[in-house]
Order: structure tokens, then C-alpha cells, then sequence
């Protein structure tokens, strides 16, 4: 009995042990200490089977990643929710504030992290505006961080190293865990945002600063496992006037901009058609994309910022880590999206003093950044959001709620405002603009309210899984092979028959060419057949009407000759006997000689003259109609031929000239 309660209980202690050791892997149950340096491939490798306990270094809310089966339960998956995380930025005195005397109406408090908005003095005409606001008074806002970046010499003074040890690490951190990030600067025209996410030569903002954490991490976790590999990806886009330009792709003066659209996918949510998307393998190379991508961005010159941005630039990072574990022969791969966003700068037309182009840009910044506003605004209050969604019951999806549509920007950034993703705003802020500095910080505190769903994108297949996808990848490959044959195949007997008609075509050709040529020579055998037809016709009559009509003879009266004339005159006698000397005759119809000079002849017979002329009239008549017969049978012949080769309905005949390209 006793042996049996003493196995009970080690198995019950054993099956403890077992689920303690799985609280433990879980992160959440750790406090959230930072660590000095983040190691990539520790963080990836906490969360991979039969990893150590203390290799879990990360401070983020990770979910336990623990999948022996390929599959991480949703609720491992999913975070259980945060808010946006926002900080504040107030930037140093431009010369044109130090010119006019301003007064920093900023205050933060280094330890309770609070932001206060003074009420400016009535001497600051930058501040005119204001005194026409029936209340005037302080404002305070708490948010999880208030950079202090004002004057250098202050002890908290916030640098751009400050602002990404605070914030852009954190997120870097998150990208190897598996979530998707954003980071987004806002605030009004000139406030630092720029400065901010892309800083200088001399001080690089978070952009240039992730990177170069990114690929140093990259290097120490190669460094340290081999069996991770890594794949980094990099695109860049400004949405300009409502436009979405590829930044990575060459500007080519004097031709017009090239624009891409926009798609939505049910699993990638909104994304950018064709957008180029660099693999990218060190610093070096990430780093010249980022520069040759900011030096396309649109950039002018206002009386608020010498170089203000025009358009919102989105710089993305995509970030794949493929683990192979060799002893469970399983693979997991984990894909995150780093998203850095520098919004361009609300602004008055008044403040920037913009005319023509600028003036149509400062309004399609306005008008993208109210459609922000307005998504933040839904997301920031779900009660309201509920309500609409009441009231939207009948009529769709509670998306519809939220206006992401009604612009570029906020539909791009979909995903990140309210979906999977970790995300932060940076308020960028100017000292010494109560107006502008207070709907900034309204703007921000609003979007504190906004709760993010970041699930943790990984994928992990089993050795079995592995080679049953490489199994039907390769009957895939199977089927396309076959298909492209059976293209190929279709594509030569294409090819023949083409080569068949042409062959066909070129007879058909020929045949037109001999039929014109012989429809040429029956016109003109017609013709002379008319002809002489016609000259037949006119020869059987003139010798019928010769035969009927004979020549009478023509009585000659004897001429006696007058002394004085030179010549006697002739008498018929005497014109008979010169016919008799051998003189020329007159000729009849055929060319016979006929004598006119005797009404009787003896040797003409006028019943046999006429059956001859009769004969002759029909033998003439036969010929003719076996010649029209003739012709009217190559007239048919040459119809069939046409019906033959021009069905009813063929593209109109061309002229042959045309076909032979004669001129
Ligand atoms: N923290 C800071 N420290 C020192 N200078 C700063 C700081 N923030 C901003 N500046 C300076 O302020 C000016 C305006 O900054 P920036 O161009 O970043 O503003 P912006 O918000 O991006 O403006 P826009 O929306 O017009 O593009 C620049 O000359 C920049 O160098």
C-alpha cells in the first residue's frame, strides 16, 4: 500500500515538475527587467524546444513559443493585447525662435514621465492665434515617455542614442521574438520628426540605429548558432499627395512619376503592389538603400522647415529567422516586419506661408492626417465603437467602423493602428507653439487608448511535415513541368500550323494571281470576239445588201470628139478593150473580181450565190455562238472559283496589286 502511495506520489510530483517546467518557459511570468544587450539568437532559442530556461533574455510580454508539433496554440500565439505605446519629443530652438524671443512653454517631469503645456505670454506673435480661445489654460499629459531634448546642457537632456535605448531596442526586440512592430513620428511641421526617425550624419535617429542593431545582432547570433539563418529584406515608400511612390527605385528627371496601387490580401491585410523589396545582407547594404531611398523623398523648402517632408515615407524591414533543430529535425521560422514611419507635418497654410504646389501638398498632408485622426479616434474609444457597431448591425463588418479606407496612409497602416502589431508613436513637438503643440499631445494621449492584437508569426514543421511539403512541392513542380510540355507542345504544333497556313496562304495567293490574270486575258478575248463579231456582222450585210442590191450597168454614151479637144472621149468600147489589154478590174465583196459592165452575166447564179452567202451566214452565226458559249463557261468557272476561295462572309478581297505589293 504503501509502495503505491509512494509511486502515486512521485508521479504526481513528476507530472508537477513537468508543468512547472513549462510555466517556466513562458516569459510573461518573468518580471520585465531589460537586459544590458539583447542577444538575437538567445531570444529565438528561448523559445524553440528544449531550450534552456536561462536563455530567455527579451523584457517584451513574449508568448510561450514552445511547439513540438508544428502548431502554437492560438492562446501561445496571440498577445493577450497592448496599448500604443507613445512617447513625447520636444526639440531645441530653431534660429528663427531664438531670432524672435520665444519662450519654451514645454515642462517634463523625468520621473512621473508628465508633459506640461503652458500658457504662452502675450508677446510671442506665433502665439496671436491663441488669444482667441475663450479658455487658456495649462495641460498636462502623462505618457510612457517624455524625452527631454531641448537644451543639451540640461542633465536629462534626451539624445537620438536616449530615444532608441528607450524605445527602438525594445521593438527590435519584439522583431526577434516573431511580432510585427511600427514606429511612427507625428506632430506638426518642423517639430523634430525627421531629426528623429532619421537624425542626421553626425546623429542618426532610430531608422539608421535599427539597422545597425539589427545586423549586429544578426552577426553575434550567426556567431553563436549556427543553425539559425537569417533573411532581411528592405523596401521604402512615400505616400505623396495621396500617391504611392517606390522610393528604392531611380527617379528619372523629366519623365512623370510612377505610381503603385494598392491591394488587400486576406492573410497580409493592405499591402503595396510591386513594390521593390531588396534582400539585403549587412549594415553596409541596408544603409546605402535607406540613403538612396531618403535622398528620393519629396522635400521643399517652407518658412516653417528648410527641408520639410512632403509625403509620408514608410521604411520597412522584413525579417525572417529560419531555426533547423537537429536533433527533433524540425523547422521553425519566424517572420517579422519592422515598419518606421515618418509622417509628414501638419501644418497651417497661414504658419508656412504656401502658394501653388505646396499649398496642395500641405492640404493632402491635413487631410491624411484628420483621416489619422479619425482612426484613432475609433480605435482609441471602443464604446463608441461598439455603438457604431450597433448601429452598423444590419449593415456590415466592424471594420467598417473604423475609416482606414479614407486615405492611403491609414489604410497602409491598417494593420499596424489596429491589427498585429506592436506599435509606438512618437509625438514630435516644437517649444514654443501652444496650438499646434496641444493638438499634437491631445492626438497622442488619444492614441494611448488604442489596444493592438500582435500575434507572433512563426511557422514549425516537423521532419514528417517537412518532407511531406517537399513531397507535394515536388508534385507540384511534377504538374507545372507537365503543364509547361504540354505548352510547349501546343506552342510547336502552333507553330506548324501557322507555318501550314502560311503555306496555304501563299497558294491562295498564287491562285488569285492567276485567276486575275486569266479573267485579264478572257475580258480581252471577249472583247476581240465582240469585235469581230461585230466586223462579221457588217461584212454579211454589206454583201447582202450588195447581192440585193446590185450595181446597175451603167449605159455609156459615145463621146464624138470636138475638133478642138485634145483628147477624143472615150467610149465603153474603148473601155473595154483597155479591160481586155490587161487593165485592173473592180473587185467584189470577197475580194472576187466582179464585172458590173453587163446587167446579164453568164456565169452567176443568184439562187446559188445566195445559199453560199446563206451557209457562209451560218457557219459565221455557229462560230460566234460556240465562242459566246465558251465565254459563258469560264464566266462560271470563274465564279465557282470565287465562291471556292472567297466564301461568303472572307474578309473583303484586296486588290491583287496590293497582295503581290505592286505599286
Ligand atoms: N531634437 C533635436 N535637436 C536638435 N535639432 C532638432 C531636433 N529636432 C529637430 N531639430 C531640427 O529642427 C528642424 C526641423 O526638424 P525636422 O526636419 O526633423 O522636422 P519635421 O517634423 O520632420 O518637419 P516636416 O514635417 O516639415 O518635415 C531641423 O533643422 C532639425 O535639425
Amino acid at each position: 500500500m504503501f509502495n503505491l502511495l509512494e509511486l502515486r506520489r512521485s508521479s504526481i510530483i513528476a507530472d508537477v515538475e513537468e508543468a512547472l517546467r513549462e510555466l517556466t518557459l513562458d516569459p510573461r511570468l518573468f518580471p520585465t527587467q531589460r537586459t544590458p544587450r539583447y542577444s538575437a539568437s538567445s531570444s529565438f532559442a528561448a523559445h524553440l524546444p528544449n531550450s534552456k530556461m536561462q536563455t530567455i533574455r527579451s523584457s517584451a510580454s513574449t508568448p510561450s513559443l514552445r511547439s513540438r508539433d508544428g502548431v502554437i496554440p492560438p492562446h501561445a500565439r496571440m498577445d493577450p493585447g497592448g496599448n500604443v505605446r507613445v512617447v513625447v519629443r520636444v526639440r531645441a530652438f530653431l534660429p528663427r525662435e531664438l531670432d524672435r524671443n520665444a519662450e519654451c512653454l514645454i515642462e517634463m517631469d523625468p520621473v512621473t514621465q508628465q508633459t506640461t503645456l503652458m500658457v504662452p505670454n502675450d508677446t510671442d506673435p506665433a502665439n496671436s492665434r491663441t488669444r482667441s480661445r475663450k479658455v487658456i489654460e495649462e495641460k498636462k499629459f502623462t505618457f510612457d515617455n517624455s524625452f527631454w531634448s531641448h537644451d543639451t546642457r540640461d542633465e536629462h537632456y534626451a539624445t537620438q542614442e536616449h530615444v532608441y535605448d528607450s524605445l527602438g531596442e525594445e521593438f527590435l526586440d519584439h522583431n526577434f521574438e516573431g511580432y510585427h512592430t511600427c514606429i511612427f513620428a507625428y506632430g506638426q511641421t518642423g517639430s523634430g520628426k525627421s531629426y528623429t526617425m532619421m537624425g542626421t550624419p553626425d546623429q542618426p535617429g532610430l531608422i539608421p540605429r535599427t539597422c545597425e542593431d539589427l545586423f549586429e545582432r544578426i552577426a553575434a547570433a550567426q556567431e553563436e548558432t549556427p543553425n539559425i539563418s537569417y533573411n532581411v529584406r528592405v523596401s521604402y515608400f512615400e505616400v505623396y499627395n495621396e500617391h504611392v511612390r517606390d522610393l528604392l527605385v531611380p527617379v528619372v528627371p523629366n519623365t512623370q512619376p510612377y505610381y503603385l496601387k494598392i491591394r488587400e490580401s486576406p492573410v497580409e491585410g493592405p499591402y503595396v503592389k510591386d513594390l521593390t523589396e531588396v534582400p539585403v545582407r549587412n549594415i553596409n547594404e541596408i544603409l546605402r538603400y535607406m540613403r538612396t531611398g531618403d535622398s528620393n523623398r519629396t522635400v521643399a523648402s517652407t518658412k516653417m522647415n528648410d527641408t520639410s517632408s512632403r509625403s509620408h515615407a514608410v521604411f520597412t524591414i522584413m525579417l525572417k529567422q529560419i531555426h533547423h533543430d537537429l536533433e527533433s529535425d524540425e523547422t521553425t521560422e519566424r517572420s517579422s516586419r519592422i515598419r518606421l514611419v515618418d509622417l509628414a507635418g501638419s501644418e497651417r497654410a497661414k504658419s508656412t506661408e504656401a502658394t501653388g504646389q505646396r499649398l496642395r501638398e500641405g492640404s493632402n498632408i491635413n487631410k491624411s492626417l484628420t483621416t489619422l485622426g479619425r482612426v484613432i479616434a475609433a480605435l482609441a474609444d471602443p464604446q463608441k465603437k461598439s455603438k457604431a457597431r450597433g448601429n452598423l448591425k444590419t449593415s456590415g463588418s466592424s471594420n467598417s467602423v473604423v475609416p482606414y479606407r479614407d486615405s492611403i496612409l491609414t489604410w497602409l497602416l491598417k494593420d499596424s493602428l489596429g491589427g498585429n502589431s506592436k506599435t509606438a508613436m512618437i509625438a514630435c513637438i516644437a517649444p514654443s507653439d501652444y496650438e499646434e503643440t496641444l493638438s499634437t499631445l491631445r492626438y497622442a494621449d488619444q492614441a494611448k487608448r488604442i489596444r493592438t492584437r500582435a500575434v507572433v508569426n512563426q511557422d514549425s514543421i516537423s521532419a514528417a511535415e517537412r518532407d511531406a511539403q517537399i513531397a507535394a512541392m515536388a508534385e507540384e513542380i511534377r504538374a507545372l513541368q507537365l503543364v509547361v510540355g504540354d505548352s510547349r507542345r501546343r506552342e510547336k504544333d502552333a507553330r506548324e500550323a501557322e507555318e501550314k497556313l502560311e503555306e496555304y496562304q501563299e497558294r491562295v495567293r498564287g491562285m488569285q494571281k492567276l485567276m486575275e490574270e486569266r479573267s485579264l486575258a478572257a475580258e480581252g478575248k471577249i472583247r476581240s470576239l465582240e469585235m469581230e463579231n461585230e466586223t462579221l456582222r457588217l461584212h454579211l450585210k454589206l454583201a447582202l445588201d450588195s447581192i440585193r442590191n446590185p450595181i446597175p450597168t451603167v449605159a455609156v454614151r459615145e463621146v464624138v470628139p470636138t475638133p478642138d479637144a485634145e483628147e477624143p472621149t472615150r467610149t465603153h468600147t474603148d473601155a473595154n478593150k483597155e479591160n481586155e489589154g490587161g487593165e485592173p478590174k473592180e473587185k467584189g465583196v470577197h475580194g472576187k473580181e466582179v464585172d458590173y459592165s453587163s446587167e446579164e452575166d453568164d456565169g452567176f447564179n443568184e439562187d446559188e450565190e445566195y445559199a453560199r452567202l446563206d451557209r457562209e451566214a451560218a457557219d459565221t452565226q455557229e462560230v460566234t455562238r460556240s465562242l459566246l458559249e465558251e465565254v459563258r463557261l469560264f464566266k462560271r468557272k470563274l465564279a465557282d472559283d470565287k465562291k471556292r476561295f472567297w466564301p461568303e462572309g472572307s474578309p473583303k478581297r484586296k486588290p491583287f496589286s496590293s497582295i503581290l505589293n505592286l505599286r
